[in-house]
């Protein structure tokens, strides 16, 4: 067995004869040629299935040793020539010995050129024989290997043709290496970014963590102002209880003292000149220091001299001519209090014609200074009502104004919905179509009067009530007299009906305040009135006398009172009989020529005030 090894020209990179040996090639002298082809084919086919990834460390091109079977082989090129080796001779080129055993080894050189000084004689035919066949053979061996390392570099082509592509793949991954690195550039810059929202995170759940505390803090707070309000309100209500209990004494000495003072409390008032009466002569009239009496002058010619007639009236109140609005009010406003409180009020002027009973009553709407009687009771009641709703009183107001006229009842606050045109050209209420559809109802348990079927507004504002006023008070039957340019024909009568609940100490109150502007009377010889006029006249002269009778009936504690005789007696009925407080104003006129007229209503007024109408009674719970 002969070990070959094939020398590389490690210079040349490419030659085509240059092989990879990477197995161990063993050839036997005798010749076994199939398994050295066997090994080579192997090894060329190793290289055709060469992936990609293996090309750039394919070993064909470099000349690396390689260890075949312990021994270490390096790539050669095939046109050097070998040179053969044993383990007893040494072939060489130009100078191969051979050696024998038991002789010298002889140098010889292939190719047949046997130049030497030596020669053996032994070398004989056979063994020249062996060396060319192994000569023929080892040619065989070396265009196998030629025609596998001419394969093999078209495969090395093919593998080149591969390049351009995986190139731009290379190119392609480079690029996705810049984008990536890009990447990795920006996630670095978020990374900072978010370090830096991270340390404002924290800084803001630190703060949200104070605010909690302070949270904490102001619902501890929170919850002590609540209980401290509580045990407030609490002291609030006892408050409220002792307040209502102060309330109902304050109003039972209220009334005791309105009591003590009579039931039918009659005042007087005089009324000033006008713009165009400064002229006229004037009565003498001269009111007491102490506004409690009124004193009346009268010149008659007694035989040979004027004598002087002075006549004294007594009441509960004086107002002079100077005495504006405000201080009629002021005296009559206890009355109104006592509505609220429950009792039936009734409060009425009476006087001659102009003798300012209207303005007293109703005044001028629009002007607060001059506002009458009916619109100040109204502010006060709502003002009232408002204050005993904080001590936990509910109240109810209803109005109703109707007026008399001629002996009929005409509603003031009906039709609403019409214009005042369409209101004027209504015609009045028949005797007979006023008594079938109006009617006036006494409430036995509640001693309240109301006229059925006549308008009954519930009202919640004064604003509201103001307006009402307005329209009501256009609606009255007026006329021009001899002596008042506007006099009014009806006795207007205003119902104001007051309930009043109060639930936590279940208390109620019902009571009603009437206001009543009744038409003056009048001299029919000195008002020269004819025709409707005079009817007119003489329906207002009989209905006062009518009121004149049953006021002296019940001074006179007459067994039976002539309430019947009138539409306003039968409307007055509980309001003079019994239960009710009562309040006259006397209104007379300054004037000399009306002085007749005056001394009979402060006569009527005087009498009315010595008149005990009984004692007053509220309506509802205590
Ligand atoms: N206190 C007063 N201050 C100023 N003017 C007054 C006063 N009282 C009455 N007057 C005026 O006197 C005139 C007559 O008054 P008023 O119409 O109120 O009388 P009356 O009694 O209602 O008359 P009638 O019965 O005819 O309706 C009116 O012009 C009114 O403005």
């Amino acid at each position: 067995m002969l070990t070959r090894q094939y020398k590389t020209n490690s210079k040349r990179k490419r030659a085509p004869e240059e092989i990879l040996v990477s197995r161990n090639v063993k050839h036997s002298t005798t010749g076994n040629a199939s398994t050295s082809e066997r090994n080579l084919s192997k090894n060329v086919t190793a290289k055709k299935v060469l992936t990609k990834a293996s090309i750039p460390r394919r070993p064909l091109y470099s000349n690396k040793v390689v260890t075949i079977n312990n021994s270490t082989v390096k790539t050669l090129p095939i046109s050097s020539k070998p040179v053969l080796r044993s383990n007893k001779s040494i072939v060489s080129h130009k100078n191969a010995t051979t050696s024998y055993p038991g002789t010298r080894p002889v140098p010889y050189e292939l190719g047949g050129n046997f130049t030497g000084k030596v020669y053996s004689a032994n070398l004989n035919k056979a063994e020249l024989a062996r060396f060319r066949s192994e000569i023929a053979q080892h040619k065989k061996q070396l265009a196998e290997i030629q025609r596998e390392a001419a394969e093999s570099e078209e495969y090395n082509k093919a593998i080149e043709a591969e390049f351009p592509g995986l190139h731009d793949e290379l190119t392609k991954v480079k690029l996705d290496c810049d984008i990536m690195l890009a990447d990795i550039e920006q996630s670095k810059v978020l990374d900072e970014q978010l370090n830096v929202m991270n340390e404002e995170n924290n800084r803001l759940h630190e703060n949200v963590q104070k605010l909690n505390q302070d949270l904490r803090y102001k619902n501890e707070k929170i919850a002590e102002q609540k209980s401290l309000q509580e045990s407030r309100l609490r002291q609030i209500q006892e408050s409220y209880n002792g307040l209502n209990s102060e309330e109902n004494t304050r109003k039972e000495l209220h009334n005791q003292l309105l009591d003590l003072k009579g039931n039918i409390r009659v005042m007087c008032r005089v009324r000033p000149c006008t713009d165009g009466e400064n002229d006229v002569v004037l009565a003498k009239l001269k009111c007491s220091d102490d506004k409690r009496s009124i004193e009346i002058s009268t010149e008659r010619m007694s035989l040979w001299r004027t004598k002087v007639d002075t006549s004294t009236f007594k009441f509960d109140c004086v107002f002079d001519q100077k005495a504006d609005q405000d201080q009629v009010f002021s005296e009559i406003s206890p009355l109104v209090q006592s509505a609220i409180d429950g009792y039936n009020v009734c409060i009425f002027a009476y006087g001659q014609t102009g003798s300012g009973k209207t303005y007293t009553m109703e005044g001028d709407v629009n002007n607060p200074e001059k506002k009458g009687m009916i619109p100040r009771a109204i502010d006060v009641i709502f003002d009232k009502i408002k204050e005993l709703e904080k001590l936990g009183w509910k109240f109810e107001a209803y109005v109703q104004y109707v007026e008399i006229y001629n002996e009929t009842i005409q509603d003031l606050l009906g039709d609403e919905n019409k214009t005042n045109n369409e209101r004027k050209k209504l015609h009045k209420k028949t005797y007979k179509e006023s008594k079938d559809l109006y009617k006036i109802m006494y409430n036995e348990s509640t001693r309240m009067t109301i006229v059925e079927n006549a308008e009954r507004r519930k009202v919640s504002r004064k604003e509201d009530m103001e307006s009402l006023l307005r329209k009501a008070s256009n609606r009255r039957s007026k006329a021009s007299t001899n002596s008042n340019l506007v006099s009014s024909r009806s006795h207007g009568v205003f119902i104001f009906h007051l309930e009043g609940e109060y639930p936590i100490g279940n208390a109620s109150s019902r009571g009603s305040l009437s206001l009543i502007d009744l038409a003056g009377s009048e001299n029919i010889d000195k008002s020269g009135s004819t025709g409707n006029q005079l009817k007119e006249t003489q329906n207002i002269n009989k209905s006062l006398s009518d009121l004149k009778t049953v006021i002296q009936q019940i001074k006179d504690k007459a067994s039976y009172v002539n309430y019947r005789d009138s539409m306003l007696t039968n409307l007055l009925k509980y309001s003079l009989g019994g239960t009710a407080k009562v309040c006259m104003l006397v209104n007379v006129s300054p004037f000399a020529d009306s002085v007749n007229e005056t001394k009979n209503s402060l006569t009527f007024g005087q009498t009315a005030r010595k008149t005990h109408v009984g004692t007053a009674s509220r309506s509802g719970r205590f």
